[in-house]
């Protein structure tokens, strides 16, 4: 447990699309203010993972808890209420809006709306190229900019908890540097605790404080990122590298 506390907690988690679940008993503590990235093969249940916690999927059974409030019971749409926030794979950019209007939805559900004015001004000064294209729509964005467009229409909303599904997708690997420098930015200036998957698992371990690996719809192991990273036979077995 970090100084801060834990701010999600995962406890036996089951989940899928039908009656077969796809994950099976998750466990999984991520501490405010860190990065957590979660790992593993393809089909090991990763995005299942997100989509469940974010409440996209509900649970066959278990606990996630945010903040040590036990979610179960709240509607999804109030979970961004709590601090949450879920980019998916594919971003979910509307390519019909400018950038400017798909950035205000994320704040949309605010009522201190003089902070969600400052919030969107804070995105454009973090998003430089954001703010020279507020006109354009989202479909004339690069894939560079429509990630920074989907990370910051999330953080206009202020969340806790930023839940990231594979934001390298895409990406030159220049921009994928970058989007990974901004996440250990955001994490050590505004204390956002992340939890991120990914496929490249090189860059996600290289930001992480805490690296999960799943394979087959369990965690096999939780550990230091570093740890990870220079543990050869569990990168053989599971990660690929
Ligand atoms: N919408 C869906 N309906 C039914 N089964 C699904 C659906 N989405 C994923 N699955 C199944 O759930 C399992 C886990 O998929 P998931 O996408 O969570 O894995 P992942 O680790 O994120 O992999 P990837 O990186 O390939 O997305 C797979 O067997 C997949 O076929």
């Amino acid at each position: 447990m970090s100084e801060r506390g834990d701010l999600l907690v995962v406890r036996d988690l089951v989940a899928g699309y039908g009656a077969a679940p796809v994950l099976h008993a998750v466990d999984l503590t991520v501490p405010a203010g860190t990065i957590a990235a979660v790992v593993g093969a393809n089909g090991a249940g990763k995005t299942t993972l997100l989509r469940t916690i974010s409440g996209v999927l509900r649970p066959q059974a278990g606990r996630i808890e945010l903040a040590g409030e036990d979610l179960r019971g709240v509607p999804v749409e109030r979970l961004v209420h709590r601090g949450m926030a879920h980019v998916p794979e594919g971003r979910g950019v509307i390519g019909e809006l400018s950038v400017d209007e798909n950035l205000r939805l994320g704040g949309l559900w605010r009522r201190d709306r003089a902070d969600a004015a400052r919030a969107l001004d804070e995105v454009y000064q973090l998003f430089e190229p954001l703010a020279r294209r507020r006109r354009h729509l989202g479909h004339q964005l690069s894939g560079g900019e429509r990630q920074m467009l989907a990370l910051g229409r999330a953080l206009v909303g202020r969340p806790r908890l930023l839940l990231l599904d594979e934001p390298s997708l895409g990406l030159a690997p220049r921009v994928v540097a970058r989007t990974m420098a901004l996440l250990r930015q955001l994490r050590d200036g505004t204390g956002l605790t992340v939890l991120l998957v990914e496929q490249n698992v090189r860059s996600a371990l290289s930001v992480a404080d805490q690296g999960v690996v799943m394979s087959l719809g369990r965690v096999v192991t939780t550990a230091p990122a570093t740890a990870l990273r220079d543990d050869v036979d569990l990168r053989h077995a599971y990660l690929g590298f």
